[in-house]
């Protein structure tokens, strides 16, 4: 854990932690406590929406996601809007055959309701060239970033810099490095960062503003992977937090 980089609405210290460190937060809150990653995945989607819904411009709300974990934020996401009647789309990286896991279970839902899902990177109806308008949803990847962005997540991360309107990051802005705030190749640049549970310590270095999202790990979690916590929620589920 690194010194104070985070300050929470109260004036509160908020510890930050590595990309190492909230693996290790996930991994104790899944297999010693039970707090299992769908659980902690509806918490991020529904924090998630909520950030979109005060954000909310006129137009569409688009929702870039992946494979992994940040991806299934993003369609848990989906969800919530498309239930409030928002016009929203996805955009996948790969073909929807190829997202697995809880991700998938997610997209299975999905596929349920008429929100339109498409597939970026060629073949398919969604054009990576054309301008996105409205709110963008940047689900595509957060602490699981490995080098570079590449293939058709590099061509949506390109996508959402272009972005005319309001871009949203779950966890971290999709190509920045959750530990250092370091971009190995192309970065989104949102307007606002809905991070996880706790604030990730490269997010000291990017701009953006913070809003620290609750999973509802209990403080167990922390302890037994010797991050120092104090629960920075108050009575909220979801608080802004100021770079220190
Ligand atoms: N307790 C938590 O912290 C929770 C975290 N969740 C989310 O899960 C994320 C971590 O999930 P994962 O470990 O699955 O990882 P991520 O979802 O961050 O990243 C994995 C995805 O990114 C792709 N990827 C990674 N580097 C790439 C590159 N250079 N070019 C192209 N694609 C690349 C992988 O192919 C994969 O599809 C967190 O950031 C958070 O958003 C939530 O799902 C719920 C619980
Ligand atoms: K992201």
């Amino acid at each position: 854990m690194d010194e104070m980089l985070f300050v929470g609405p109260t004036g509160r210290r908020v510890p930050a932690v590595t990309a190492e460190e909230m693996r290790a937060v996930d991994r104790v809150a899944v297999e010693e406590v039970g707090l299992d990653l769908p659980r902690m995945m509806e918490h991020a989607g529904r924090g998630l929406a909520e950030a979109v819904l005060d954000r909310r411009e006129n137009g569409p709300v688009t929702i870039l996601a992946s494979n992994g974990g940040n991806g299934g934020g993003g369609l848990a996401c989906a969800r919530h809007l498309a239930n409030r009647d928002l016009p929203v789309r996805i955009v996948l990286d790969r073909d929807p055959a190829d997202i697995d896991g809880v991700t998938a279970e997610q997209l299975r839902i999905l596929k349920a309701t008429d929100v339109p899902i498409e597939t970026g990177g060629g073949g398919s109806s969604f054009d990576v060239d054309a301008p996105l308008d409205g709110v963008v949803v940047d689900a595509l990847i957060g602490y699981g970033l490995s080098g570079a962005p590449r293939g058709p997540v590099a061509e949506l991360v390109d996508a959402a810099s272009d972005a005319a309107g309001t871009v949203v990051s779950l966890d971290v802005p999709s190509g920045v490095d959750a530990t250092t705030g370091e971009a190995p190749g192309a970065a989104v640049d949102p307007d606002l960062i809905a991070t996880l549970a706790l604030p990730k310590t490269g997010l000291a270095a990017v701009s953006g503003d913070l809003l620290l999202v609750d999973l509802s790990i209990p403080a167990t979690v922390y302890d037994r992977v010797g991050v120092e916590y104090e629960a920075p929620f108050g009575d909220e589920f979801a608080v802004p937090l100021s770079r220190a």
